[in-house]
């Protein structure tokens, strides 16, 4: 099966060798070619170039993307979209001027979102978070990562994560997940939230690592939920079992959540609403990806990641929507870039290699999307006809896909 787009305006975000991210001053330079073909054969990403060179061959489709551009797909590498229901009540309940931090006090929060969850089946779960993938399928994103963390119980946690499993195996979209079970302390473990982690550790991940059901283990390391000496017995435990530390750090509070994380060789440390210059240094020369969640600042009114400071200090950054019922119930990776380059002034480029490149690798994905590259995967957006990349996060709240292709597969 090969597909020829051909006249594309401008092919966005080729990388001819295979890099890992982006970071610093780099972040800056977004690859493209104008007036360009790419072909696609089973999948993958075969070829592109000039239109001058596009090939004179025979191709089973052929795609006239005349005044259109292509760009790999979004790559979320933080999301929670498995959950039963939403919490409209508590949005309004923030309007009339209680908190987040009131709100999880008065039993609402995460416990809130848990209960809702234990009480729903593996089934209707199912059903309401495909719903959501195929929302954010439509919005541009092939690549996304989905975190457990609304059970709280061993059964419920499982619950998510073969919820997990069975959207991996139903959707051509790229999903890695992610064990949060330290995501809140359940109330029946209120004054015990050591034997919670202990049940977390001798229960859940044994049958997590028998089942296959995770790559990553997350904490949400922050005052009022779990401490850095959590953190470490967490990332400690997951590590044994095969996990992958990719953590909650520095949302609301720097507790040393980031030294930490780099410690264990986090893939990434994510939110970073509250950085210190401390917090910036341990991340320089790591592999540690930090992430930018600035729907969730827009949402709860809290401060953006200081994005623009991080990259001058030379880090890498990547973005992520964070989807969630209760901080930010979008999944919406085009208002995410525009978001950070209207609020945290960060440019176009940087914020597509933070959407893409960055974002693959956060989540372990570098080598199969986030470029256009010969040998990946061929997810990409076909926009409509714009005349830059840059009017993509200008004009913000709208998008401007044509269409989606995973796989090299137009999604219907
Ligand atoms: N901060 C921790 N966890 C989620 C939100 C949890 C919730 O309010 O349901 C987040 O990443 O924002
Ligand atoms: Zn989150």
């Amino acid at each position: 099966m090969t597909t020829l787009f051909k006249n594309i305006k401008e092919l966005i975000q080729v990388r001819d060798k295979q890099i890992d991210f982006v970071a610093g001053a780099e972040m800056k330079i977004l690859p493209t070619i104008k007036n360009a073909f790419l072909v696609v054969e089973n999948g993958l990403i075969s070829d592109y170039g000039k239109m001058d060179d596009c090939p004179n061959a025979e191709f089973d489709t052929v795609v006239d993307a005349t005044g259109k551009m292509i760009l790999p797909s979004w790559c979320d590498s933080h999301t929670h979209i498995v959950y039963a229901g939403n919490r409209e009540g508590e949005f309004v309940d923030r309007i009339n001027g209680l908190s987040y931090e009131d709100i999880a006090n008065n039993g609402g929060g995460i416990l809130n979102s848990a209960k809702k969850l234990q009480e729903t089946s593996e089934d209707d779960l199912y059903n309401q978070s495909k719903t959501r993938l195929e929302e954010v399928i439509q919005l541009g994103t092939g690549a996304v990562e989905i975190k457990s963390g609304y059970g709280l119980t061993a059964d419920a946690e499982l619950k998510m994560l073969r919820v997990i499993k069975r959207l991996k195996a139903a959707y051509p979209i790229e999903i890695k997940a992610t064990f949060l079970g330290a995501h809140a302390v359940p109330s029946n473990y209120k004054n015990n939230k050591a034997g919670y982690l202990k049940m977390l550790i001798d229960d859940v991940m044994p049958k997590i690592s028998s089942e296959n059901l995770a790559e990553y283990v997350d904490i949400f390391c922050e005052k009022g939920y779990f401490s850095v000496e959590d953190t470490e017995l967490i990332l400690v435990a997951g590590k044994k079992h095969g996990l992958t530390p990719k953590i909650h750090v520095n949302q609301f509070n720097a507790i040393g959540g980031v030294q930490v994380g780099v410690k264990y060789n986090a893939l990434s440390v994510d939110h970073l609403e509250i950085m210190r210059d401390e917090d910036i240094a341990a991340l320089k020369n790591t592999k540690t990806m930090p992430v930018a969640l600035p729907s969730c600042s827009y949402f709860l009114s809290i401060p953006y990641t200081p994005a623009r400071k991080m990259i001058d200090a030379g880090l890498p950054l990547a973005l992520a929507t964070d989807y969630n019922p209760g901080s930010t119930p979008s999944g919406n990776m085009n208002f995410v870039i525009s978001t950070a380059c209207i609020k945290m002034k960060i440019t176009p480029e940087e914020a597509i290699n933070a959407a893409t490149i960055n974002g693959a690798y956060a989540m372990g994905l570098e080598q199969q999307v986030g470029s256009i590259t010969k040998g990946k995967l061929a997810n990409f957006i076909l926009t409509k006809p714009i005349n830059s990349y840059g009017f993509i996060p200008y004009s913000f709240g709208n998008h401007h896909i044509e269409k989606v292709y995973l796989k090299g597969l137009e999604v219907e």
